[in-house]
């Protein structure tokens, strides 16, 4: 992966938190309108993710043709949208509200409409209340049940989610928001 992001030396191991999933399982969408995870988002990205070991978890993602940005590819917001939700959910298996505060995108390969991808992400450690998270993209081979990170590599990015009260940080927007969920202070 191509990238400028400093990830600092010296990090705290992060730890998953003692109820977790167990690895393969599926991953809840956070908010049902998420745009990247969020079953009832319409136009949003749908993204599969499930845990994985010890800090890491993975995600699928079709490219459906409303994600268009050059003629016949994904739109590169589209895809940084994906690495951000799939680093976001990354975090959610320490236990912790987090949001984004970097989204450092390697932009590898051109990636056809109609593709489906693969996301595999880890979290990497963290620094107070900074969390460092690395992901990757492949393609998923022609059989499309191959469910392997065996395609070809289209992209990385790294992320700091910064750990965050959601009763505080949400106070103001969760009127906005069509979902209303104790977390969110509601
Ligand atoms: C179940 C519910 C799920 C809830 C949500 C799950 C979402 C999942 C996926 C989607 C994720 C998103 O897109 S979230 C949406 C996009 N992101 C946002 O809207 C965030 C907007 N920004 C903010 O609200 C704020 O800037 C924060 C919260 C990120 C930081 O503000 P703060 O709380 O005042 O913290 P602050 O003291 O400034 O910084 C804390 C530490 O982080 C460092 N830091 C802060 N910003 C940066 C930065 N840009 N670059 C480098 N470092 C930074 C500081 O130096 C400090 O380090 P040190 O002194 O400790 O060394």
């Amino acid at each position: 992966m191509k990238s400028t992001f400093v990830v600092p030396d010296g990090l705290e191991p992060a730890q998953r938190r003692s109820d977790a999933l167990a690895p393969g399982d599926r991953m809840p969408s956070h908010n049902p309108m998420c745009f990247g995870c969020g079953p009832d988002a319409p136009n949003g990205l749908h993204l599969d993710a499930r845990a994985g070991e010890g800090m890491a978890i993975t995600g699928e993602m079709l490219v459906e043709p409303h994600f268009e940005g050059g003629p016949g590819m994904i739109h590169g917001g589209i895809l940084s949208s994906a690495f951000d939700e799939i680093m976001g959910m990354n975090v959610m298996l320490m236990g912790v509200t987090a949001v984004t505060a970097v989204l450092d995108v390697d932009f590898a390969k051109p990636i056809q409409l109609g593709s489906r991808l693969r996301f595999s992400t880890e979290i990497l450690g963290t620094q107070r209340r900074k969390i460092y998270v690395r992901a990757v993209a492949h393609l998923i081979d022609g059989d499309g049940n191959s469910g392997g990170d065996t395609g070809e590599e289209v992209g990385g990015a790294h992320g700091l989610f910064i750990i965050v009260d959601p009763s505080v940080h949400f106070r103001e927007s969760r009127a906005k928001s069509q979902f209303a969920s104790p977390e969110f202070g509601a």
